[in-house]
C-alpha cells in the first residue's frame, strides 16, 4: 500500500496574511477575533492544498501563530514562572507575553530564540528547571482537530516528540540535567495521545529530529523508555527523523514501539539501506523523497526507484513525503515573474512539491497494480523530467571563465600577505582610533518610509534616480547621526538592502530572485533566499557607489559593509549538483573581487558579515572537519586580496563558539564583533582563555529588545570584557545591527554606549 502526507506546511500563508494579521494585532489596528480568523482561513485553505493533491492524510498541529515549540510549551503546560502569568490573562496574552517579552504588568525579556537546527528559521527555546512541571492544555489543538474535521478528510496530528521537545530546551540552573524531566514529561505525552485517540484521531507523527544529531548516550539509551507508555493509547504513531543521518542509533530506532519511522532519502539517504533490512515489515516507512529544504524540481525516477527498493525489500505500508516540514520552502515558484525565465521550471516550492507527491503516488499505484497510468500521467511525469534533465545539462549553469579562474588560483590566495602583529600596527598608524573604539555592526532602522521607497521603485513609481535620491537621503542622515553622537567608526546603515544576502544574490550572475519566495524566519518576519543555479561571477561592483558616497560626507572612517561567502551560501537556495564547498569558493571570489573594489575606491576598513557561519556546521561532528576547513579558507580568500593597512572586520551572531574557536582565530579576521550581551560576556570568556589574538568586539548591548541599556550596565560590562580581552584589542559595539529597531530607541541606546565607553576611557586612563 501506498500513502502521501507531508510532515508539516508553511503557516505564514502565500501572501504572508499572517505576517501581516500579527503586525496589526500588535499595533492594536485590529483585535483577536480578527487574528484568529486570518489563522483559521490559513488553515483551511492549507488543508484544501494537501487534499486537491491527494494527500492521504491531512497535517494538523503544524500551524501556529508565532513558533511551534512555543506552542508546545502551553501545550505541556510548562510556561516559565519568572513572567508571572495570573489566572486572568488568556493564554494567547500568556503566549504573546512568552515569544514577545512583555505580558500584562510584567516586563521581562521573551524566551530566547535560537535556530531551527541547521535552517534559518529560528524556535523559541523552553525553559526547564528542577522544578518545571508538565500539564496537559491541549485544547487549542483539539479545537484545531475539530476545525480539521469539517473538511472530511482523514488527518495525522503532528507535534514536536518528548526527546526534542527536552533536548531544545535549556536549563539555567547550574548541574541540571534537562533529561532528569523525562519520567515526568512522557506520561503527558501519553495523556495528549490518549485524548487524541479519543477525538477520533488515528495517527500522531512525533518529530524528533535530534536523532540526527551526536545525542549523548543517555539520551539514546532513553529512547525506548520515552516511547513505550506512548504505545498504548489507541493512537499509531509515526516517529519522524529528518535533517541528517541517524547513523549509530538506527538499528535502536527500527526497534522503537512505533508503528511507523520516517526517514530523511534527500539528507539521509545512507540510513536508507539499513532501515530497508532493519524496520520491520508490518511497520509503515515514510520516504523523505521530496527535498523540503531546497527548491529544485525532484528528479521523479529517482525517487520513484526508491520506493520501489522499500517494496521489494518486503515493506507493506510505504507512505511518501517531503523530506522534513515544508516550512523552509516558498509557497509556489511556478508562477512567480521575477525568476528567470529559463530557471523557473527548475523549480519546486510548496504546491510543485505537491504536485510531484501526486505524480509519484499514481505512478507506484499503477506499478502496484491498483490503477491504470494513463498516457496524460505519462506525459506530465516525461515533462517533468525533461526540466529535471534541462538543468542538469543547461549552458546557464556553467561559466568556463569562473571555472577556468577557480582551476588557476594561486597559492597563498587564502593568506593575508604579512601577520596579523604586522597589519594592526600598521593599521595603528594609518587609523589612529582612541582606545576602545565604538562602532556598529552595519543595518540602521529599515523604516517604513525606507521600505516603502524601494516598494515605489519596484513597483516603477520611481526612477533609479529618484530612488537613489532617497537612499542617499537616508545615508546623509545615518552619517550626520553618528558623528553627532561621536561614534569612532562609521557606516553608512544598508538603507538600500532589502536583506543582507537577497541584496547581493540579485546583483551576481549565477542567481535569480523571486518577488514572492517568502519563508519564514521567526514569528512574523521573513526572508526571501535567492536561488544559486548556476556558476558565480560579480558582473559589477555591488557597494561601491554607496559605500564612497557616505564615506564622502565623513572624516571618519567609513566601513565597508559586505556579506561573506558562507552566509550567501547558506540563506539562499543553492544547487545539489556540486558540493557547497565548491559554491562556497566561487562566491568567496566575487566577494573578493567586491572587497578590492572598496580598498580602490578609498574604503579603509571592510566587514565582511559571517553570521552563519556556525549554523552551517554539519549537525553530526565528524563532518565539523572538513566543514570549517573550507568554509574558512572561503572567507580568507574573500577578505585576502587586501593591503596589510585595510582592516578587515567580520561579524557573527547566533554565538556558541566556544567549540570552535580556533577556526574562528582561523579567518584572521583583524577585528571580530560577536554577540555576547545576553550571555552577560560569558561567551567573550573563551576567547580570553582560549588567548584569542586579533581584535574583537563584544556586544554591549541586546538589539533584539528595544529596551535602552543604562550607562552603568554598560561601564560594568565593558569592564567584565577587559578582565579577559587587553583593552588594546577591545571594540565597543552593539550585538548586531539596528534594522529592526526604530530610530528613537537606536539614537538612546548608542548614546548610552558611546558615553559608556567615554567614562571607561576615563578610567583606564587615571
Ligand atoms: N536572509 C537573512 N537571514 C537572516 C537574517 C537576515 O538579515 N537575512 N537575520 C536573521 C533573522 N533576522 C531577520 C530580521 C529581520 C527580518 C525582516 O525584517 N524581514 C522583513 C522583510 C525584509 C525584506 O526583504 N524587505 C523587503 C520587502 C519589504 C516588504 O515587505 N514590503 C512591502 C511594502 C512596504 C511598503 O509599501 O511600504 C511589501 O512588499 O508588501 C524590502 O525592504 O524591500 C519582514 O519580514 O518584514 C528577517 C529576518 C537570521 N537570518
Ligand atoms: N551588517 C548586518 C546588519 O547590521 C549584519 C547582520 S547579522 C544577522 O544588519
Ligand atoms: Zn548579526
Amino acid at each position: 500500500m501506498i500513502k502521501s502526507h507531508v510532515l508539516g506546511f508553511p503557516r505564514v500563508g502565500e501572501h504572508r496574511e499572517l505576517k501581516f494579521a500579527l503586525e496589526s494585532f500588535w499595533k492594536g489596528d485590529s483585535d483577536e477575533q480578527a487574528l484568529l480568523a486570518v489563522a483559521r482561513g490559513l488553515r483551511k485553505r492549507h488543508w484544501q492544498a494537501q487534499i486537491a493533491a491527494g494527500l492521504d492524510f491531512m497535517t494538523v498541529g503544524d500551524f501556529t501563530l508565532y513558533d511551534h515549540v512555543a506552542d508546545h510549551i502551553q501545550l505541556l503546560g510548562c510556561e516559565p514562572t519568572r513572567f508571572g502569568f495570573t489566572e486572568n490573562q488568556t493564554a494567547l496574552e500568556r503566549y504573546f507575553g512568552m515569544v514577545r517579552g512583555k505580558s500584562g504588568h510584567v516586563d521581562t525579556h521573551a524566551l530566547e530564540m535560537t535556530k531551527w537546527f541547521d535552517t534559518n528559521y529560528h524556535y523559541m527555546v523552553p525553559e526547564f528547571s528542577p522544578s518545571t512541571q508538565f500539564t496537559l492544555h491541549a485544547s487549542r489543538l483539539l479545537e484545531q482537530i475539530e476545525e480539521a474535521r469539517s473538511l472530511a478528510h482523514p488527518i495525522k496530528v503532528s507535534l514536536v516528540g518528548p526527546l526534542t521537545f527536552l533536548w531544545l530546551g535549556k536549563s539555567k540552573a547550574l548541574g541540571f540535567d534537562r533529561l532528569a524531566l523525562l519520567d515526568q514529561l512522557v506520561p503527558v505525552y501519553a495523556q495528549l495521545l490518549s485524548q487524541l485517540a479519543k477525538a477520533g484521531v488515528s495517527w500522531v507523527q512525533l518529530d524528533e529530529p535530534v536523532l540526527g544529531l551526536d545525542l549523548p548516550s543517555e539520551w539514546i539509551a532513553r529512547c525506548e523508555s520515552a516511547y513505550q507508555p506512548l504505545k498504548s493509547t489507541g493512537v499509531k504513531v509515526l516517529l519522524a527523523t529528518y535533517f541528517s543521518s541517524t547513523q549509530g542509533h538506527t538499528s535502536l530506532l527500527c526497534k522503537l514501539p512505533v508503528d511507523g519511522l520516517h526517514v530523511d532519502c534527500c539528507r539521509a539517504l545512507e540510513d536508507l539501506p539499513q532501515v530497508l533490512d532493519w524496520l520491520p515489515n508490518y511497520k509503515v516507512l515514510s520516504l523523505g523523497v521530496v527535498d523540503g529544504r531546497n527548491i529544485w524540481a525532484t528528479d521523479l525516477d529517482r525517487a520513484h526507484s526508491m520506493i520501489q527498493q522499500a517494496f521489494d525489500s518486503g515493506k507493506g505500508e510505504v507512505w511518501i513525503a517531503p523530506s522534513c516540514s515544508l516550512l523552509h520552502v516558498p509557497y509556489r515558484l511556478s508562477n512567480d515573474a521575477s525568476i528567470r525565465d529559463e530557471v523557473r521550471p527548475w523549480l519546486a516550492g510548496v504546491h510543485e512539491k505537491l504536485d510531484e507527491l501526486k505524480l509519484l503516488k499514481m505512478r507506484v499505484e499503477a506499478h502496484l497494480g491498483k490503477t491504470n497510468w494513463d498516457t496524460a500521467q505519462a506525459q506530465l511525469w516525461q515533462a517533468h523530467q525533461t526540466r529535471v534533465h534541462q538543468r542538469q545539462q543547461s549552458p546557464l549553469v556553467h561559466n568556463p571563465a569562473v571555472r577556468t579562474r577557480l582551476a588557476e588560483l594561486p597559492a597563498g590566495v587564502d593568506q593575508r600577505s604579512s601577520h596579523f602583529n604586522t597589519r594592526q600596527a600598521k593599521q595603528q598608524d594609518k587609523f589612529n582610533l582612541p582606545m576602545l573604539p565604538t562602532t556598529t555592526i552595519g543595518s540602521f532602522p529599515q523604516t517604513a518610509n525606507i521600505r516603502h521607497l524601494r516598494a515605489r521603485f519596484r513597483k516603477g513609481e520611481l526612477d533609479r534616480h529618484q530612488y537613489w535620491q532617497g537612499i542617499q537621503q537616508e545615508i546623509r542622515q545615518a552619517v550626520e547621526f553618528q558623528e553627532r553622537i561621536g561614534l569612532d567608526v562609521l557606516v553608512h546603515g544598508e538603507a538600500e538592502r532589502n536583506d543582507m544576502v537577497e541584496y547581493f544574490g540579485e546583483q551576481l550572475e549565477g542567481f535569480t530572485f523571486s518577488a514572492n519566495g517568502w519563508v519564514q524566519s521567526y514569528g512574523s518576519r521573513c526572508v526571501k533566499p535567492p536561488i544559486l543555479f548556476g556558476d558565480v561571477s560579480r558582473p559589477n561592483p555591488m557597494t561601491v557607489d554607496v559605500t564612497r558616497f557616505a564615506q564622502s560626507l565623513t572624516d571618519k572612517p567609513m566601513k565597508g559593509m559586505l556579506t561573506g561567502p558562507v552566509t550567501i551560501l547558506q540563506w539562499s537556495f543553492v544547487r545539489d549538483d556540486q558540493p557547497r564547498s565548491d559554491t562556497a569558493l566561487q562566491i568567496a571570489l566575487a566577494v573578493r573581487d567586491e572587497v578590492c573594489d572598496l580598498e580602490a575606491a578609498g574604503i579603509g576598513m571592510i566587514q565582511i558579515d559571517e553570521p552563519a557561519f556556525r549554523e552551517g556546521l554539519p549537525l553530526r561532528t565528524s563532518r565539523w572537519k572538513e566543514y570549517l576547513q573550507w568554509a574558512a579558507r572561503a572567507f580568507r580568500i574573500s577578505a585576502s586580496g587586501v593591503a596589510d593597512e585595510t582592516q578587515i572586520h567580520t561579524h557573527m551572531c547566533y554565538s556558541e563558539f566556544n567549540d570552535i574557536l580556533p577556526d574562528i582565530a582561523a579567518l584572521d579576521a583583524d577585528v571580530i564583533t560577536i554577540e555576547t550581551s545576553r550571555s552577560d560576556m560569558e561567551l567573550l570568556r573563551g576567547f580570553g582563555e582560549f588567548a584569542y589574538p586579533n581584535e574583537i568586539g563584544p556586544g554591549v548591548y541586546d538589539i533584539h529588545s528595544p529596551r535602552v541599556p543604562k550607562k552603568a550596565e554598560l561601564v560594568r560590562l565593558i569592564q567584565k570584557a577587559i578582565e579577559v580581552i587587553p583593552a588594546r584589542n577591545l571594540w565597543i559595539n552593539p550585538d548586531c545591527g539596528l534594522k529592526t529597531r526604530a530610530w528613537a530607541e537606536t539614537e538612546q541606546a548608542l548614546k548610552v554606549m558611546v558615553e559608556a565607553t567615554a567614562d571607561t576611557r576615563a578610567l583606564l586612563n587615571t
